[in-house]
């Protein structure tokens, strides 16, 4: 089917596998330079898209869409897509693509990194060797085995599922709450718990649940509370699922006793930010799923989500 006709638009950067996928077939209007496209132009280019390819570092709502007449296609450069109301495109018949699966790897070693680092402290003692402290390594205490331990997933999905598996080959034990229980959790190796019980029973939490109404500030002073003293946590879903106050009082008690973040509310975290004060937390700025491979795979699906939903076929992903 002849697409030349329609008009792909990108806020952003986009990969060169997806300008070399995308170009000979659509109308391509995409910013290769730094930073955001100017919003005089945004706004020109917003009235001929039939589709658009999102980098996700833009709210796609009611607002953004009556300025679009002719969208058809929101295509996510990710698999999260807390940023788009879904409802306002769909009642406007525009679908929308996300990138599952692509970039389960990736996230889950970061995951994984960050959750030897909380045990371990390797960002610590890197600091310590930088600051000239070798000498006196003692002062910064002993880390804590991961074999043996039980790790708790919150987010029994695609990536929690993963790093899960990362965890087994260190020996841990691992439990898991979902709103609802996987039915292939045993070949998992994994068991379903409650909520509460993951809370009380875990030395080591990793966070990958999806950002809904049910996640928002899912992780507060009262599920802080609930936890082991000592606990581990790690959160590589979206900062908005953890009271990031609250966060920081149990980080500064103890009773977490060291936290790896990939994402965090706000985003981006300021280098002064309360949290970053602190000596027991490891921040990475929302890079799990940055390799070569994957955001070449991720830019990919994008590129095939749009050009599959213009010519009227089934995305390779599709947000129901
Ligand atoms: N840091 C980064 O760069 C990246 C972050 N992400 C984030 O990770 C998220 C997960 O991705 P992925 O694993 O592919 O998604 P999946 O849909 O495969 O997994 C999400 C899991 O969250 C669970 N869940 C949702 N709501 C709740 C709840 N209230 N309590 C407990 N569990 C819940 C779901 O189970 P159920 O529905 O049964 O509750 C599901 O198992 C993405 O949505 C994105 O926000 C993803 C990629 C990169
Ligand atoms: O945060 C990244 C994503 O893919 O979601």
């Amino acid at each position: 089917m002849d697409l030349k006709d329609k008009t792909v638009i990108c806020s952003g950067k986009i990969r060169p596998v997806a300008i070399a996928y995308l170009q000979d077939k659509v109308t391509l209007k995409s910013w290769q330079q730094r930073g955001r496209v100017p919003e005089e132009q945004w706004n020109a280019w917003l009235q001929e898209a039939d589709a658009l390819y999102s980098a996700g570092n833009i709210r796609i709502d009611e607002k953004l869409l009556q300025k679009a007449p002719k969208l058809r296609v929101v295509a996510q450069s990710s698999v999260g897509y807390d940023n788009i109301d879904v409802e306002a495109c769909h009642a406007r018949s525009v679908k929308i693509g996300n990138t599952p699966g692509v970039l389960v790897n990736a996230v889950a070693d970061i995951a994984y990194g960050l959750l030897i680092d909380t045990a371990r402290g390797i960002v610590r003692g890197h600091l310590h060797t930088k600051n000239g402290l070798w000498g006196e390594r003692k002062a910064m205490g002993l880390g804590v085995d991961l074999y043996n331990k039980t790790l708790g997933v919150v987010g029994f999905g695609d990536i929690g599922s993963a790093i899960a598996k990362r965890a087994q080959a260190s020996g841990m034990r691992v439990i898991y709450h979902n709103r609802s229980r996987r039915l292939n959790d045993a070949a998992l190796g994994a068991r379903y718990v409650s909520w509460e019980e993951l809370l009380k029973t875990s030395d080591f939490i990793a966070v990958a649940v999806t950002l809904n109404p049910s996640t928002k500030g899912l992780f507060n002073e009262a599920a802080f509370a609930a936890m082991k003293d000592g606990v581990r946590f790690v959160n590589i879903s979206r900062g908005k699922v953890v009271d990031t106050d609250a966060l920081y009082e149990a980080l500064k008690s103890g009773k977490v006793a060291a936290a790896g973040l990939d994402v965090t509310e706000p985003e981006p975290l300021p280098g002064d930010h309360p949290l970053l004060t602190l000596p027991n937390i490891t921040v990475t700025p929302h890079m799990a799923s940055a390799t070569e491979e994957t955001r070449d795979e991720m830019a990919l699906v994008t590129a095939q989500n749009i050009v599959a939903a213009l010519s009227g076929q089934p995305m390779l992903a599709q947000v129901k």
